[in-house]
């Protein structure tokens, strides 16, 4: 028997699910979103099977409903959803970033006799929207459920077994410790991302050229500044308590960093640096997608015309490359090309397909 899907909020996260769950077997699988524009591209792109108008006749149709939008939006939905004809069986999750709120939501869901298991991939990026969705977006990432307390164990591996089809990690996590975890992981380090950003705006003003000089160090602090602003309003908003803990934790540290500041403590210095070094070394790689990179470091000469030469070697072998960069490239040096891939098995056909084809020192990181 096919197994509805449907899936509401087609950007990001909606679309990467919603193309994962295409390849589960007999599935298939709706799509909404209230924006026409991303229901259209949704369709160009084969983000899912069907795309639909009328949400409420394919919710009626749905084993399995998905929500992909921002996390207020559920908390609308999921008022909505109490008075929707749906199947009896039907499964609801979502894959909003706070789950305190939302689970509430889903206990008054069961007293209306529906299912709603909590669901949040602990993968993403700052891009948004639908032409941003990838398959094999969760791939490897830790993909948190947080069902309410007896839920039957059944429904939560009918859920399972859709999910599995992200490749992710399915792990299941009370909602309250979810919402203190990405607190610490997630929400305060965008906080944090957001006030680094402002404070070299206010600088700029006096000197006009910081922002020219913020290099990899600022680049990589603040990426998550980027992201979705009333996706991060939502998130805060729901998240609040938390987050004021977090930042009354911060401030204290911060103190502490003034003290080793005024202290002139050379060692107490160095070793606060050194600590944060060796945890920040030690911690284990669980991304997705995005950013998990299977990198070969290749020293090439710098002549015009190398690059194209070797992504030419790539392509007539049909190895598909994510990222290429060129690192230290100076006139009388070997320049290092970083060519990244999607997994460890392309760059191993990469390596082996730049060694018959060239002489180039090679590596990976
Ligand atoms: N971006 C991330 O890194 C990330 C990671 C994990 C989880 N999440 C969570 O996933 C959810 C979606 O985030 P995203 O990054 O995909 O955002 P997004 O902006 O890319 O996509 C949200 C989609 O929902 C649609 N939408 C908004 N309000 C709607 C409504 N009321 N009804 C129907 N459609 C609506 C938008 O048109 C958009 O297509 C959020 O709850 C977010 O907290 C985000
Ligand atoms: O990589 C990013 O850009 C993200 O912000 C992804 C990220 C995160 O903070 O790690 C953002 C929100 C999510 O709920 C889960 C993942």
């Amino acid at each position: 028997m096919t197994r509805n899907v449907l899936v509401i909020g087609l950007g990001l996260i909606g679309g990467s699910i919603a193309l994962s769950c295409q390849k589960a077997p007999d599935t298939k699988v709706f799509g909404y979103d209230y924006n026409e524009k991303t229901r259209a591209q949704a369709a160009k792109l084969k983000i899912v099977h069907e795309v639909v108008d009328d949400v409420l006749k394919a919710a009626s149709m749905a084993d399995i409903i998905i929500f992909g939008t921002p996390v207020n939006a559920t908390i609308e939905w999921l008022e909505q959803l109490k008075k929707w004809p749906l199947k009896k069986n039907v499964i609801v999750t979502d894959t909003g970033s706070t789950k305190g709120l939302i689970m509430e939501k889903g206990a008054e869901l069961r007293e209306c006799g529906i299912t709603f298991i909590g669901g949040h991939p602990m993968a993403g990026s700052h891009k948004s929207g639908v032409q941003a969705a990838k398959a094999h977006l969760f791939e490897n990432a830790y993909y948190m459920l947080t069902p309410l307390h007896n839920e039957k164990e059944d429904n939560i591996n009918a859920l399972e077994q859709l999910l599995k089809f992200t490749l992710a990690k399915l792990v299941r996590v009370d909602a309250h410790e979810h919402d203190h975890m990405t607190a610490v992981v997630s929400h305060f380090p965008h906080l944090v991302a957001a006030s680094l950003v402002h404070q070299l705006d206010a600088e700029q003003k006096r000197y006009p050229m910081t922002s020219l000089l913020a290099a990899g160090g600022f680049r990589d602090i603040t990426r998550i500044a980027s992201s979705n602003p009333l996706m991060w309003k939502d998130i805060v908003l729901q998240n609040r308590e938390e987050l004021l803990s977090q930042l009354n934790l911060w401030l204290a540290e911060m103190n502490r960093v003034k003290s080793l500041l005024i202290g002139l403590d050379q060692s107490a210095i160095e070793e606060y640096f050194a600590t944060a070094k060796e945890v920040r070394d030690q911690l284990p790689i669980s991304t997705g997608v995005f950013y998990s990179t299977y990198d070969l470091y290749v020293d090439i000469p710098d002549y015009p015309g190398v690059i194209s030469e070797l992504t030419g070697y790539l392509a007539e072998e049909k190895i598909s490359i994510t990222n290429i960069r060129v690192v230290e490239a100076r006139e009388d040096l070997f320049g290092i090309l970083v060519i990244s891939f999607q997994n460890a098995d392309d760059r191993d056909k990469a390596e082996k397909c730049i060694s018959k084809k060239t002489n180039y020192e090679m590596y990976v990181s």
